[in-house]
């Protein structure tokens, strides 16, 4: 049977990237992804970004919403130190399946969860199953019709506190509309876009990054 695009990409870091060593992973995905096949990771570009608000808030309690193949779970996982925690919930088998190998070839499994299911079901369930009183940083690039009740559904659970960060993926392509009318009008939550470029192309495309104010 034909291969998957995800297939591909773990083949090409496993060709070329270092085992425990997660920029050679980082780079392997993303030199496949220019010069193979697109794939809709949050790519180099916007990644640093990431990179940038992970590094300032350096968080001990991370919640991931899509973690596709892992490449955002291994550019942030990376960056915390081993006490750290990060939950990245992936509702898709085959990409979680993926993930996992993604993750244990750069030699971060010791502070990541990925936990196979859909959003709204497992973040009712984070406290009373992982002990997590709150989280320090959220990372949302899941199904965009997706990011509005989650959100919500996280502030009804008490998940965020004064000073959670939420970073949101495509917030221009794709696009979320509904999301940055919210997090942009809320009295909740000060927001701040971050103008960049859709993963290994021209477009357009940014991150919106939300401080929740309690
Ligand atoms: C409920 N729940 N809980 C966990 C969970 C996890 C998933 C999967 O990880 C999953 C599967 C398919 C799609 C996504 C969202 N991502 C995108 O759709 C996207 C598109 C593009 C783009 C841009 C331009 C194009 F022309 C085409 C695609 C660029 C991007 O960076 C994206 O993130 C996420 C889904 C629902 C889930
Ligand atoms: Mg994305």
């Amino acid at each position: 049977t034909r291969s998957t695009r995800p297939q591909r990409l773990l083949n090409a870091v496993r060709k070329h990237a270092t085992r425990g060593d997660p920029q050679s992973v980082i780079s392997a995905i993303d030199h496949f992804c220019r010069h193979s096949e697109w794939a809709m990771n949050i790519g180099d570009e916007k990644g640093s970004i990431l990179d940038s608000v992970v590094s300032e808030l350096n968080p001990e309690k991370v919640l991931e919403l899509g973690t596709y193949c892992g490449y955002s779970t291994v550019r942030i996982a990376r960056l915390l130190p081993p006490g750290a925690r990060l939950i990245t919930l992936e509702f898709n088998a085959d990409y979680a399946a993926i993930a996992r190998q993604v993750i244990a070839l750069a030699g971060l499994e010791d502070r990541v969860q990925l936990v196979e299911g859909a959003s709204e079901d497992w973040i009712p369930r984070m406290k009373e199953h992982f002990g997590i009183e709150t989280f320090d940083f959220v990372f949302l690039d899941h199904w965009k019709d997706r990011y509005l009740p989650d959100t919500k559904l996280m502030e009804d659970c008490g998940l965020l506190r004064k000073g959670t960060v939420l970073l949101a993926d495509n917030v221009i392509c794709p696009g979320v509309p509904d999301y940055l009318q919210y997090v942009r009008n809320s009295l909740s939550y000060k927001s701040c876009y971050f103008k960049s470029h859709l993963e290994y192309t021209k477009a357009e495309d940014g991150l919106e990054k939300s401080v929740f104010l309690g």
